[in-house]
């Protein structure tokens, strides 16, 4: 491999260097830095090249390229591309599987996620936002300041734990127990192998053939351990199908194992094997945990800074909930708060990248992109981009009112993606961050303390705030 593809398609790139491609870039700059430099940069063009150290990928700008890549000429895009390869119990994930073997899984899990399933889950996203509001009330009694983002990360690791593995835990009380270590160890790799295999990513092979992986094995072990105890357990007393959660409905859908269980590569299949449960309950914490505490937690952050939005906030609660702690009822009806969660994601979206991998030559808006092309679309530069959204940088809900939504390209926002492959957890994470947003303001309002930084510092690798997201919270003199 070399660096002549994109000069071959007659596309441009930035100063490429000989080793290590655009990736000295990517460090110079952060992700958010070297997506929106090289955006601006070829402002007039549909698409540009990035080389990560040697391997090619097509930054894709337009937007209505954008449609067609995830939606329109899906077919020819079904997959995401993988840095290394991995061993169950991971390897089976919705996130990572390709072609058929995924529109499967896809097609056996989205019944997990609808609207009646979401909505019996919610009583474990109810209570444990009682366990973080008695617990920030406390806070409040003490003047303490609060790291928002750690902060709600306890709150949504409760929730996984109970929603995906049957666990009932309270990482606040108890943030040493075992499957708390699990989740972290392995959202927090080992940086040096992680930043060696995204270098070279032949590396990878070299390095899982010496049996370095590089996700950590043992805490994969321990959670698949935890769905097979809570399954036999559920399968014991005959309780399973009766506590409403992923975990119940995941082992619905089980193949039964007096059957064959090789795993039946027709596309008829309609069972799950017990490795495919195992993946999709880890790849639940990979792609729930952390994503829903930053959203929560910047939006939280973005409200102590802006007292008047606040205010509305609450007294939109006050109208829709009355003195009721907030439920996945009456929060549908939150219609501020959902503005202020969908422009707190615009400008601090988790994912800042989509990616998708070309599987069959396609022709979109003239540009050939040939079979194996790796495509990155980026979505903090266009969630900034002041064609779309006028003064970028300013935290304003406003952009999210239905004649505005209306009024802009539909693809200007991508939170969670577009498309058959888009985030399968999307409205569950709406109805967690509301109902969790919601109980806390209705109590407490967030105010700057000693310890904020604003403005915000962001992080060179992850949707972080540098310096922390720190409030206080005080009482609010509740007026009904
Ligand atoms: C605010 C919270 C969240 C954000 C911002 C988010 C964002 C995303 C994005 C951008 C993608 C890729 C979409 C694409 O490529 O088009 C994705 C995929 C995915 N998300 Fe989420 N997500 C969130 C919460 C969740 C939750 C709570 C779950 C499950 C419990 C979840 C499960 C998944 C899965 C399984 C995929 C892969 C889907 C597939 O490839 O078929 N996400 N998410």
């Amino acid at each position: 491999a070399n660096h002549d593809t994109f000069r071959k398609m007659g596309i441009d790139t930035p100063p490429t260097s000989r080793i290590l491609g655009n990736f000295g870039l990517s460090l110079k700059y952060g992700i958010f830095g070297s997506q929106t430099v090289f955006y601006k940069q070829f402002k007039d063009k549909k698409v540009y090249g990035w080389y990560e150290s040697r391997r090619p990928i097509l930054i894709v700008k337009d937007l209505d390229m954008v449609k067609e890549i995830l939606v329109k000429k899906f077919n020819c895009f079904v997959n995401r591309f993988v840095t290394f390869d991995t061993e169950p119990p991971f390897r089976d994930n919705l996130f990572i599987l390709r072609g058929d073997h995924w529109k499967q899984v896809r097609t056996l899990v989205s019944p997990t996620f609808s609207s009646a399933k979401i909505k019996t889950m919610s009583s474990h996203i109810e209570r444990n936002a009682k366990i973080m509001l008695d617990n920030l009330q406390q806070k409040q009694d003490s003047s303490e300041c609060v790291e928002l983002r750690e902060y709600c990360s306890y709150f949504t690791l409760d929730v996984i734990a109970s929603t995906a593995f049957g666990l009932e835990i309270n990482t606040l009380k108890d943030p040493k127990n075992k499957f708390v270590a699990s989740a972290k160890a392995l959202l927090n790799p080992n940086p040096l192998v992680y930043a060696l295999v995204l270098l070279l990513p032949e590396l990878a092979k070299v390095l899982s053939m010496l049996g370095v992986s590089v996700l950590p094995q043992k805490p994969l072990d321990y959670l698949a351990s935890v769905v097979d105890v809570a399954i036999e357990e559920r399968k014991r007393d005959d309780s399973g199908g009766k506590i409403n959660d992923f975990l119940d409905l995941l082992m619905r859908a089980e193949v039964d194992q007096s059957h064959d269980t090789e795993i039946d590569a027709a596309l008829t299949r309609n069972e799950l094997t017990r490795s495919e449960i195992h993946a999709q309950a880890i790849i639940f914490i990979f792609a729930g945990y952390d994503t829903v505490a930053t959203v929560m937690s910047f939006t939280l952050f973005l409200l102590a800074v802006n007292p008047e939005c606040v205010k509305k906030v609450q007294a939109e609660i006050d109208e829709q909930c009355g003195k009721d702690v907030p439920n996945h009822e009456t929060v549908q009806g939150l219609t501020y708060l959902e503005m202020c969660i969908s422009e707190s994601m615009r400008l601090f979206p988790p994912a800042t990248l989509l990616v998708r991998e070309c599987v069959q030559d396609a022709e979109i808006q003239g540009i050939h992109i040939p079979k194996d092309m790796k495509i990155f679309i980026p979505v903090y530069a266009i969630h900034t981009d002041p064609e779309q959204f006028p003064e970028p940088d300013k935290f304003d809900p406003q952009r999210f009112t239905t004649e505005n939504k209306a009024s802009r390209h539909p693809y200007a926002y991508l939170p969670f993606g577009f498309g058959p492959r888009s985030c399968i957890g999307m409205r569950l994470a709406i109805v967690e961050m509301k109902i969790a947003i919601a109980a806390v303001l209705q109590k407490l309002i967030p105010v700057v303390c000693s310890k904020t930084v604003f403005p915000l510092r962001l992080s060179k690798i992850q949707t972080k705030a540098d310096d922390g997201l720190w409030v206080k919270f005080e009482k609010r003199n509740e007026k009904i």
